[in-house]
C-alpha cells in the first residue's frame, strides 16, 4: 500500500487551525455584544471604573485549574488578562499608572501582562506620583510594589475616606516562575461593588517598633513598615487575612510592648493562590 503523502494531512490539520483561530475570534466579538449589555446593566459611564477585582480573581482561578495540554499556562493566563482588562477599557476608558522607582522592566512586565497594550500606560517615579495621578481621573488604576518602597509609607495617602483605596494585588495567581511576578497593589477609587474584603489592608501606626513587635504582628498578618517620626515609630502596611481581624494584630503589636497611634481601613484584596510545583493551586503560604 502506498503511503500516504504528508501534504493533504497538513493542509486538513491547518484548516483545523483556521476554523479554530476563527471561532476563536467570533467569540471575542461575541463576548463584545454580550459586554456592550453588561455596561448597560451595571451602568458604567455614571459610577466610574469598570474593573471587578474579585470577579476577575475568581476567573483567573477558574482559568488555571482547567488549564491542560501544551500551551503554557503563562500564555493562556496572559491572554484571557488582556481579553478582561481591555474589555474593561471598552466599559469606561482608564489608565494605568505605575511607580517605576523599584525597577522599571519589572513593572512595565507587569502593567503590559495584566492589562495588554490598548489600556494607556503612564510611569512615575514613586508612590506618591501615582496617588497623586487618581486624584484627578474618575476610573484610573495605579500599579505599586508591595513588598514596599524606599519612599516610606506610601499607603498612608490612602487614610482619608474619600481617598483611592487598595483594590487588588497582582498576579491574582502566583507561582514560582511568573512571567509577570512582580507582587503590585491595584490602587483605585473604588466602586462599592468593587471593594474586596478577602484580605483587608490596614495602614497602622506605632511607637515602639521592635523586632518582637515584628515577629509578633508578622505570625498573624503581612507587614510592610516605613520609619515614621520619632526614633522607634513606625508606619505599617498590616494585610490581615480572612479568619483574622485587625483587633489580634494590635493586641499583639500591644502584648509585644510597641503602642497603636492609629489603623485606618485602606483597601482589601482577594485571598492569595498559589500553583504548586505539582500544578495545583493552594492557598499562598499553605
Ligand atoms: O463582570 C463584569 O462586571 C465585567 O465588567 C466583565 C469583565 C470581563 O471582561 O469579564 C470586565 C471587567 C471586570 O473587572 C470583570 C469582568
Amino acid at each position: 500500500m502506498e503511503a500516504k503523502a504528508p501534504v493533504p494531512s497538513l493542509a486538513a490539520l491547518r484548516a483545523e487551525i483556521d476554523r479554530i483561530d476563527e471561532a476563536m475570534h467570533r467569540l471575542l466579538m461575541e463576548r463584545g455584544d454580550i459586554i456592550a449589555r453588561l455596561i448597560e446593566v451595571k451602568r458604567t459611564a455614571e459610577t466610574g471604573s469598570a474593573f471587578r477585582p474579585a470577579r476577575e480573581a475568581e476567573m483567573m482561578r477558574r482559568l488555571v485549574e482547567r488549564h491542560r495540554g501544551i500551551l503554557p499556562l503563562d500564555t493562556a493566563e496572559s491572554i484571557l488578562r488582556v481579553i478582561i482588562a481591555t474589555f474593561t477599557y471598552v466599559q469606561a476608558p482608564y489608565r494605568v499608572h505605575a511607580d517605576l522607582s523599584t525597577g522599571e522592566a519589572a513593572m512595565r512586565d507587569s502593567a503590559r501582562f495584566h492589562f495588554g497594550f490598548t489600556v494607556p500606560f503612564e510611569g512615575h517615579l514613586g508612590a506618591a506620583g501615582v496617588i497623586r495621578a487618581l486624584d484627578g481621573a474618575h476610573g484610573d488604576l495605579g500599579l505599586v510594589p508591595a513588598a514596599g518602597t524606599a519612599a516610606g509609607a506610601w499607603w498612608a495617602a490612602l487614610e482619608a475616606a474619600d481617598a483611592p483605596k487598595i483594590i487588588a494585588r497582582l498576579p491574582f495567581v502566583e507561582r514560582a516562575d511568573h512571567p509577570a511576578g512582580l507582587p503590585v497593589f491595584a490602587i483605585a477609587r473604588p466602586h462599592p461593588d468593587a471593594l474586596v474584603t478577602e484580605v483587608r489592608l490596614h495602614s497602622v501606626r506605632v511607637s515602639g517598633w521592635s523586632l518582637k513587635a515584628a515577629q509578633a504582628a508578622g505570625m498573624l498578618a503581612e507587614v510592610v513598615s516605613a520609619p515614621d517620626g520619632a526614633f522607634d515609630g513606625a508606619a505599617l502596611l498590616v494585610s490581615v487575612p480572612a479568619g483574622r481581624t485587625i483587633d489580634e494584630v494590635v493586641a499583639a503589636l500591644i502584648g509585644a510592648g510597641a503602642s497603636v497611634r492609629s489603623q485606618t481601613l485602606v483597601g482589601g484584596h482577594a485571598t492569595r493562590y498559589t500553583v504548586s510545583a505539582e500544578g495545583a493551586l493552594v492557598p499562598t503560604g499553605h
